[in-house]
């Protein structure tokens, strides 16, 4: 469970509000215009974007204070930053060894989060020969062999087609119940949202909006919300 207790976050000269805890165990959307601020409170989490006030806990403890690399969070970006001489199976493995020295049990760790993401019969490839799918599955690989408890999306899947978004976005939803991960996914797709989100966070006028059912929000949209999914009628 993630709790964000009346923290300010400061991004350069912009703030955003957050009091509100999100369900562990689960997918929650965040959504909202752009520049409303789902990235600054994604980037809070992980220690990017500091906490002017408050504090945010994770399953009870508190992690505002404590470096990135010690927080119990991993981020996917759109972006997925692969490196183009390395095979797919490397390139999962830096995200246990930076240096690629790998022990017998970190080689098996590393088959394993391929197979959970279907991609071992292509793990001697590299980077150029999979499509953007299985490049965004290779980076999803990587990201869960850091087998941190909160998983982070920041628009992820947004370059993919309309097939590979379902097939991402079932994948996360699978893990996220498999591996019982608190997972914020950032998206400006409703559709994504509703699919795999039961609850999702608004961000709006400098606050993120506490979690409502992802359902009831898009069929009954706030006026704000309205305007950006652009359902409100011109007067
Ligand atoms: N380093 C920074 N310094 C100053 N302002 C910043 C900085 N980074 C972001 N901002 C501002 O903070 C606000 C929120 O940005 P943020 O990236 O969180 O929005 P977003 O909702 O994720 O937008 P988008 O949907 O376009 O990605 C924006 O107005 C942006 O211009």
């Amino acid at each position: 469970m993630i709790a964000f207790n009346s923290a300010k976050l400061a991004n350069g000269g912009f703030t955003l509000n957050a009091d509100l805890s999100v369900l562990g165990g689960t997918c929650t959307a965040v959504i909202g215009a752009s520049g409303a601020g789902k990235s600054t409170l994604l980037m809070a989490l992980a220690g990017f974007v500091p906490v002017a006030r408050g504090s945010i806990h994770v399953a009870e403890k508190r992690i505002d204070d404590l470096p990135p690399a010690d927080r119990p969070v991993s981020i996917l970006f759109q972006d997925h930053n692969l490196f183009g001489h390395l095979t797919v199976r490397d390139n999962v493995a830096l995200g246990l060894r930076p240096n690629l020295s790998l022990s017998t049990k970190d080689r098996e760790r590393v088959d394993e989060a391929l197979a959970q993401v279907d991609l071992h019969d292509l793990a001697d490839r590299r980077p150029a020969a999979l499509s953007g799918g299985q490049q965004q599955r290779v980076a999803l690989a990587r990201t869960l062999l850091r087998d941190r408890p909160v998983l982070l999306l920041d628009e992820p899947f947004a370059a993919l087609g309309p097939g590979l978004r379902l097939e991402m976005l079932a994948l996360v939803a699978r893990l996220t119940e498999e591996r019982a991960l608190t997972t914020l996914m950032v998206t400006h797709n409703p559709e994504d949202a509703a699919r795999i989100c039961p609850q999702a966070i608004v961000v709006t006028n400098g606050h993120a909006v506490p979690p409502q059912p992802t359902q009831t929000l898009l069929a009954d949209p706030p006026e704000d919300l309205a305007r950006y999914l652009g359902r409100t009628t011109p007067q």
